[in-house]
């Protein structure tokens, strides 16, 4: 096998291009949203506030919030033609891929005519995702074809009772708030730098929005909250954990939820949902898979100086709020269509199609030989 060449590859360190939405690890490890600690939004907002400073720049007002969330309210249930279409998908199906077909058919039957309806399409994607998601696993799972609408307030807490069909407590309700802030936006990462460069072909919103969903699926990406469960579930104590990560290293396999492209020292949104997944796990009854993390975090740290990101502790805090594993990546995309929708936007008011160029490595000039002669 070849030495793998890092050089100039990922783009890594070199700027693409301007934003005004995001710095990240600026001052270290630090996360801004549109110039807010991301650690201030936690603690002092709800996510349809974070949604609202994306997208319209500064943070609502009382009156504001409320009439935004009456649209956002207004938008959330989906339309018969693609009810049909997520009946049809198996429950056999990866659930980002039915993210990913529920974006691209709304785009059939509701278009973003022009870019003057640009607000009217990130809205109606971050008010219907958590109903594609739920309508679509409570039909293919459990045979119920649920109401898409709810009395929740908030997205998280209408994503959980679309999920369950019970209402939330306070704590799971405000856990999937903060979950949804700290998801909300991460300046040039691999699924919005996917949109931008789809946004930069003067591309419709949900074009950009169903190729950052490819993007984002993988588990070197949003992808690695899954598989971080996956792993840890695999474990069956704090020792365990040690002994079995310890093998995974010397046989060089990535150990998911860990590193970032980013950061160098860690990644500021792990400790929040960290204490989230600690107060939980003391609610579920049950601390052992908060403690198998914790033993995962240190020993990654002592060994290989390699600290938890962003989708380490979501796995645990997910699990405690019952929600299944496989639906962990497609609340990121509920997340994230802000942050999305928010760089597609940015990117169409400054706009040049984004083309960079390759360091050719191949053969030198040759001509083709007859097809007998090959
Ligand atoms: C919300 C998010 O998307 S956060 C990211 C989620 N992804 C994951 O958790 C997947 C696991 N992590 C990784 O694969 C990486 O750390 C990435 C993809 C996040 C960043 O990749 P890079 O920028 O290439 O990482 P970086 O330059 O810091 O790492 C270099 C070396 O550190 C080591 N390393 C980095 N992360 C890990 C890890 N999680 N496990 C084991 N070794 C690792 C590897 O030896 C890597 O060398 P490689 O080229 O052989 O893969
Ligand atoms: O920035 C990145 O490369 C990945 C990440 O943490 C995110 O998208 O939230």
């Amino acid at each position: 096998m070849v030495d793998k060449k890092l050089g100039g590859a990922g783009l890594r360190g070199q700027s693409a291009g301007e934003t005004s939405l995001c710095t990240v690890g600026k001052s270290g490890s630090g996360l801004t949203y549109c110039g807010y600690d991301v650690s201030d939004l936690a603690e002092n907002a709800t996510f349809e506030e974070v949604a609202y400073l994306l997208f319209y720049g500064e943070l609502p007002n009382q009156e504001q919030l409320d009439s935004y969330r009456d649209q956002l309210k207004s938008m959330q249930d989906l339309p018969e033609a693609l009810k049909n279409v997520l009946r049809l998908v198996p429950a056999s199906a990866h659930p980002m891929d039915v993210m990913r077909t529920g974006a691209s058919f709304l785009g059939n039957v509701e278009p973003e005519a022009s870019f003057d309806d640009q607000l009217t399409a990130a809205n109606r994607l971050l008010a219907a995702f958590p109903a594609i998601m739920c309508y679509w696993y409570r039909f293919s799972h459990d045979g119920v074809e649920i109401d898409c609408t709810s009395e929740e307030i908030g997205l998280g807490g209408h994503f959980l009772k679309l999920l369950t069909g019970k209402t939330p407590s306070d704590l799971h309700r405000r856990v999937m708030d903060v979950s949804l802030i700290l998801y909300a936006e991460h300046e040039f990462n691999a699924s919005t730098f996917t949109a931008r460069v789809c946004a930069s072909t003067l591309s419709d919103m949900y074009s950009c929005i169903t190729g950052a969903i490819g993007s984002l699926r993988g588990p070197l990406h949003g992808g690695a909250n899954e598989a971080a469960m996956d792993m840890i579930q695999g474990f069956t104590s704090p020792e365990d954990a040690k002994l079995q990560m310890a093998g995974m290293l010397e046989r060089k396999e990535k150990i998911m939820g860990f590193g970032h492209a980013v950061y160098r020292t860690s990644d500021p949104r792990n400790g929040i949902i960290k204490a989230w997944s600690e107060k939980l796990a003391k609610e579920f009854g049950d601390t052992s898979l908060y403690d198998i993390s914790v033993a995962c975090e240190e020993y990654m740290w002592d060994t290989k100086k390699l600290f938890c990101n962003a989708d380490f502790f979501h796995a645990s805090a997910y699990h405690f709020m019952g929600i299944p594993t496989k639906l962990f990546t497609p609340i990121f995309v509920c997340s994230r269509i802000t942050g999305w929708a928010a760089h597609v936007m940015e990117q169409r008011e400054n706009n040049r199609i984004i083309r960079p160029s390759a360091d050719y490595i191949g053969p030198e000039p040759r001509a083709v030989l007859p097809i007998a002669s090959r």
